[in-house]
C-alpha cells in the first residue's frame, strides 16, 4: 500500500469474533426450528462481529448521497444530460427524489454533498464540499489528479465521521451523477482486468449505439491511462469520478468506525471495491443491499463474495436499493434482540 493511501483513513479493526460467537449461539437459542430464519440468522451474526455487540442497534440508519459531474458525459455515453446532475441534486434538497422518500421510510439521517457537480448547486441542506467542478474527460485527460483523488476519500471519510457523530447506526452511501456508470465501469475493468464487453450496460437507458460507443470509450480511456490496478488511488484519479471516490472514502471511513456498511447498487458497489483495495478489511463491515440491472454489478459483488438481499431490477443508483433494503438488516437486529429463547418462553427444545 503506498503511503499517501495509508495517511487517507484510520485503523480498521478485524470484526469481533467472540461477540460473532455469542450471537451465534444466542440465535440458536430462539424460538424457531434451528436455522428456519436462514439469511437473517447469518445478518444477525455479522452485525454482531461488525459492531462488537451482541444485540446490534442498527437505527437510525444514515443515508449520504454524493453528487459530482464527469468530462466524459461530452462522448454521448449516457441517455441523460449532464445538467440532471444538478438539477437531481435541487431535487433532493427538496425532498423529491427517490432516496428521500424511501429514506424518509426507514427513519433515516441524510446527507446531500456536492463533491462537483458542473456548477454548485446552492440550496439549503446542499453540503458544499466541492473539489473541482467535474472531472476530466478520461478519453482526452485524466479524470483527476491524485492529490484530488485523495482530497476525494477525504471528503467521504469527514461525512461518514460527520453522519455516525449524529447517530447513524449503519451508513448507506449513494450517488448521483450522469455518466457515472462509464466510470465505475472503467474503475471496475481497471481493478479486475474484467472485459469492458461484459462489464458495461446502459446506465440510464442507453440505445444500442450509444452503448456500443460507451463500450468503446472505456476501452480507449483504460488503453490511453493503462492505470495500475495495484494501486487504487491511480486508478481512481485516472478514470474515476469525484463522487467514487468520496464513497469510497465514506466506506472506510464507516468502517473504521465499526459501522455496517449497506451497499447500494453498481457505482457504490464499485466505490466499495476501491476501499477494500486501500484496505482489505473493509471487506467484513460490506452488506450488499440489491443487485442492480447493470450488468456489472453482479460482477464487482461476485468480487467482493456479496450476495444481495434483494434483486427488484432496480437501476436508479441514489442509495435507493440499499434503502429499500435496510428493513430486512433491521428485522435481522430486532430477531436477535427480541425474539424470547426456548428456555424464556418455555418451549421445548429438540
Ligand atoms: O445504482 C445503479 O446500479 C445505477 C445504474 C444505472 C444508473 N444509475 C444512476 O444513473 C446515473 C448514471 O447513469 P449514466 O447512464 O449517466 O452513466 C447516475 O446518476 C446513477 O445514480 C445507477
Ligand atoms: C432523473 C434521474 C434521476 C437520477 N437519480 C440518480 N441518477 C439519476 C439519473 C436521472 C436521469
Amino acid at each position: 500500500m503506498m503511503a499517501s493511501e495509508e495517511k487517507q483513513h484510520r485503523t480498521i479493526e478485524p470484526v469481533n469474533h467472540e461477540v460473532r460467537e455469542q450471537a451465534r449461539l444466542h440465535v440458536d437459542q430462539l424460538t424457531k426450528p434451528l436455522g428456519s430464519l436462514g439469511r437473517l440468522e447469518e445478518l444477525a451474526i455479522e452485525l454482531a462481529g461488525m459492531t462488537g455487540e451482541a444485540f446490534p442497534v442498527v437505527t437510525p440508519p444514515g443515508v449520504l448521497v454524493f453528487a459530482a459531474d464527469h468530462g466524459v458525459a461530452v462522448e454521448g455515453i449516457s441517455a441523460y444530460p449532464q445538467e440532471v446532475t444538478a438539477q437531481m441534486v435541487l431535487n433532493m434538497a427538496h425532498g423529491g427524489a427517490g432516496i428521500n422518500v424511501f429514506a424518509r421510510q426507514i427513519g433515516a439521517l441524510q446527507k446531500v454533498v456536492d463533491v462537483g457537480v458542473c456548477s454548485p448547486v446552492e440550496a439549503p441542506g446542499v453540503y458544499s464540499k466541492r473539489i473541482r467542478a467535474a472531472s476530466g474527460n478520461m478519453l482526452r485527460e485524466a479524470a483527476m489528479s491524485v492529490e484530488e483523488a485523495e482530497r476525494s476519500l477525504a471528503v467521504g471519510i469527514e461525512m461518514a465521521e460527520a453522519i455516525i457523530d449524529e447517530g447513524a447506526k449503519v451508513l448507506i452511501v449513494g450517488e448521483v451523477g450522469i455518466g457515472n456508470t462509464t466510470a465505475s465501469s472503467a474503475v471496475l475493468a481497471a481493478l479486475t482486468g474484467a472485459d469492458p464487453q461484459t462489464i458495461v450496460g446502459r446506465g440510464t437507458g442507453l440505445d444500442d449505439a450509444g452503448w456500443q460507443r460507451k463500450k468503446a470509450v472505456v476501452r480507449e480511456a483504460l488503453a490511453l491511462h493503462k492505470p495500475d490496478a495495484d494501486k487504487p488511488l491511480d486508478v481512481l484519479a485516472k478514470v474515476g469520478g469525484l463522487e467514487i471516490g468520496a464513497m469510497a472514502g465514506a466506506i472506510l471511513g464507516a468502517a473504521s468506525r465499526r459501522v455496517p456498511v449497506l451497499l447500494d447498487g453498481f457505482i457504490a458497489t464499485v466505490a466499495a471495491l476501491l476501499a477494500v483495495k486501500i484496505d482489505a478489511g473493509v471487506s467484513d463491515y460490506l452488506i450488499a443491499g440489491h443487485r442492480s440491472q447493470e450488468p456489472g454489478h453482479a460482477f464487482v459483488l461476485e468480487a467482493l463474495g456479496k450476495e444481495p438481499l434483494l434483486d427488484l431490477h432496480l437501476r436508479l443508483g441514489e442509495g435507493s436499493g440499499a434503502a429499500v433494503a435496510f428493513p430486512i438488516v433491521e428485522a435481522a437486529a430486532r430477531m436477535i434482540k427480541e425474539m424470547a429463547t426456548f428456555a424464556s418462553a418455555g418451549v421445548s427444545d429438540r
